[in-house]
């Protein structure tokens, strides 16, 4: 399982500012890993890039090689489902057989039991999001990427929902984009900061902590995993 850019560039069509500029970095095995910047800076076209999103109206310069991962899935915290049915048929729909038992330990990790009933629309954002999430978690994929998908859920929930993929999915990579600087300081292997495009800086690969359920936190480490990150900034 691999994942490595060599001197990556892009622009929009149409535009004359690249987005991504001479960006080389590798990240291999299974785990959380995450990109982490400023607003504006490219997080979100890279991982379209990766998950190729935007299909043959991207033209990238230099490499993007993955390997061992066939199926990469990119979710955002903006996606709606449409609103013909309540959202506990929806899942119900998209859970292929062989993962009900899944669906069920999702949902209440989740803390979705109260809502299966209720159309999308009549959902909270926190569990709109948290309900797409899962939408994807049930399919089959190698590497997913989360675009913010558990905005607006609180801490206390995101943690909990966090350590259980990670420990659910180990044999899996994910790619994790928040402005939380704590979290993905404390749950990330590693961490690819996208430095300020206005003072020319870089990008930095910075490592993690990587914390799951049954591991001490070194709070210590955890300070200086967020200084690194501050000051590759
Ligand atoms: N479809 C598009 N066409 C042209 N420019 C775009 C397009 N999408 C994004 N951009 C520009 O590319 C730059 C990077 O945007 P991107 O969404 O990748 O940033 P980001 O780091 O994910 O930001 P945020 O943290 O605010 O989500 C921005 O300047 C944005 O205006």
């Amino acid at each position: 399982m691999r994942l490595e850019c060599n001197s990556l560039n892009f622009t929009y069509p149409g535009s004359e500012i690249a987005v991504i500029k001479n960006l080389s970095f590798s990240m291999e095995n299974p785990g959380f890993n995450a990109l982490f910047g400023p607003s504006g800076v490219g997080k979100t076209s890279l991982a379209k890039i990766i998950a190729n999103i935007n299909g043959r109206n991207i033209r990238c310069g230099g490499d993007l090689l993955i390997n061992n991962m066939d199926t990469i899935l990119y979710s955002y915290n903006l996606e709606r489902l449409p609103g013909w049915s309540s959202t506990g048929n929806h899942l119900n729909k998209v859970t292929p057989p062989g993962k009900e038992a899944l669906k069920k330990q999702l949902i209440n990790i989740f803390e979705l039991n109260d809502v299966l009933g209720s159309r999308f629309s009549q959902l909270s954002m926190g569990q709109q999001n948290r309900i797409n999430l899962i939408r994807y978690l049930l399919q089959k994929f190698d590497l997913l990427i989360l675009d913010e998908s558990l905005a607006n859920v609180d801490e206390k929930l995101r943690e909990s929902i966090i350590l259980a993929i990670k420990e659910l999915f180990a044999d899996k990579m994910f790619l994790y984009i928040s402005h939380n600087l704590i979290e993905v300081s404390k749950f990330c292997k590693q961490i690819l900061v996208f430095g300020k495009q206005s003072e020319n800086k870089g990008c930095f690969m910075v490592n993690g902590q990587d914390y799951r359920a049954d591991y001490q936190l070194d709070k210590k480490k955890l300070d200086l995993t967020m200084l690194e990150i501050m000051n590759a900034f």
